[in-house]
């Protein structure tokens, strides 16, 4: 398929019904070429008949950050204020990122909205999001600050101790970008958010697509969550950490609140699911008519970076792939745990059924 055509077929599957006429004009060619090109595409086979129905699988649209994770390891115990002996590795990360590569490891077809520097950095994302899978037409990028990166020492344990993320270049990520963008938003059977992304964009997102899209959000960290507390009406599914979920409810386990009161007060707000992650106590999962708290075994984790990012991965996979809620949870938690004994960010051998293995057979065998 030529570039052109790739284009034009972008454009049909966005709005089956477009005329030739449209389609020229969104592409700054003339009637006659698109028409061309079209029945290029229908003798190929891409165009399965007239009225342009495509016979192709929903995808879902990621729109969220990128970034190359840093990661130090001390041989000992961390002794602070001091140079540690260890190792440092560089991954591909980014929590959006992330749920994109797992999403397509996992054999669902996704599109990620993203925006990378103009550097070796950029380059190196790029082509972990090609090789796992992502259609990465739509990224972004731009040179007015460099690809976004994510340092992080963790302990002995695959803990994080601490971390700082520099990610300047997400304010790139702006509305003009995704009004460009709109049919291919348009065209999502589920959107996923990560709150990366700035409050005007995430209010954009949510006021113009909540009302007629299914959208999932991954609140990110503590100091990001908050960036959605208003937003959670237009949200179907939310995957907090306690912390997380206590910014957002502005509710604490500290002053008497249980993590079921926590997520009642979330759902009150119109937010359809709620998976509150308890890390190694598991998941509590509400909507308004169940309860349940899902608890794999313990695992000695490798690296815990992107377990919560393999979860939402999961959640959307099992969304797109209409899963019981009791699968949902079994799915996803055996997703996070494939990725904790991953050394990077993400396991990159996590498939679909590597995770029913891991559910039917544990992380042994
Ligand atoms: N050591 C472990 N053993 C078994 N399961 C685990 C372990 N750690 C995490 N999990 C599973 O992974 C899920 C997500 O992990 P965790 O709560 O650490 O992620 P998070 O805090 O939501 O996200 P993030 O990765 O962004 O910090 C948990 O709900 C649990 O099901
Ligand atoms: O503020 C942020 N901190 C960390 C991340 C990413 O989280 C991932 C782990 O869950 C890791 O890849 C990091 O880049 C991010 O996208 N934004």
């Amino acid at each position: 398929m030529t570039k052109r055509e790739k284009e034009i077929l972008e454009l049909i599957r966005a709005n089956p019904m477009i005329s030739q006429l449209e389609c020229a004009e969104k592409l700054g060619i003339s009637r006659s070429a698109a028409a061309g090109h079209i029945m290029n595409l229908i003798s190929k086979g891409y165009i399965a008949g007239k009225g342009y129905i495509l016979n192709e699988e929903p995808y879902a649209v990621v729109i969220g950050g990128s970034n190359i994770d840093i990661l130090g390891t001390p041989l000992a115990s961390l002794i602070e204020r001091d140079s540690n002996p260890g190792t440092v590795t560089l991954s591909p990360g980014g929590v959006g990122r992330n749920i994109a590569e797992n999403l397509a490891r996992m054999g669902s077809r996704v599109k990620l909205l993203t925006v990378l520097g103009d550097d070796l950095y950029g380059e190196k994302l790029l082509d972990s999001c090609r090789n796992a899978g992502i259609d990465t037409n739509h990224i972004k990028t731009s040179s007015r600050f460099g690809t976004s990166v994510y340092l992080s020492i963790l302990d002995g344990e695959g803990d994080m101790i601490s971390a700082v993320s520099d990610m300047q270049l997400i304010d790139e990520l702006n509305r003009d970008y995704l009004e460009s963008k709109k049919s291919i938003i348009n065209g999502a059977s589920l959107l996923i958010l990560d709150a990366n992304l700035s409050e005007p964009v995430l209010k954009y997102l949510a006021e113009n697509y909540g009302s007629v899209k299914d959208i999932f959000v991954d609140t990110v960290s503590t100091a990001k969550a908050g960036k959605v507390t208003d937003l959670l009406r237009y949200i179907h599914t939310i995957k907090p950490n306690i912390l997380e979920a206590e910014v957002l409810s502005a509710l604490s386990l500290k002053s008497g609140s249980s993590p079921e009161e926590i997520a009642d007060k979330l759902l009150l707000s119109g937010l359809k699911r709620v998976y509150l992650s308890l890390g190694i106590d598991g998941i509590l999962y509400k909507d308004s008519a169940t309860s349940r708290i899902f608890k794999r075994e313990y695992i000695e984790p490798v690296n815990t970076t992107g377990a919560g990012d393999a979860f939402t991965a999961a959640l959307a996979h099992a969304y797109l792939n209409d899963f019981s809620i009791d699968k949902t949870l079994a799915f996803a938690s055996a997703a996070s745990q494939l990725t904790i004994l991953s050394r990077d960010t993400i396991n990159k051998d996590i498939t679909a059924e590597k995770i029913e293995m891991m559910i039917k057979e544990g992380f042994n065998e």
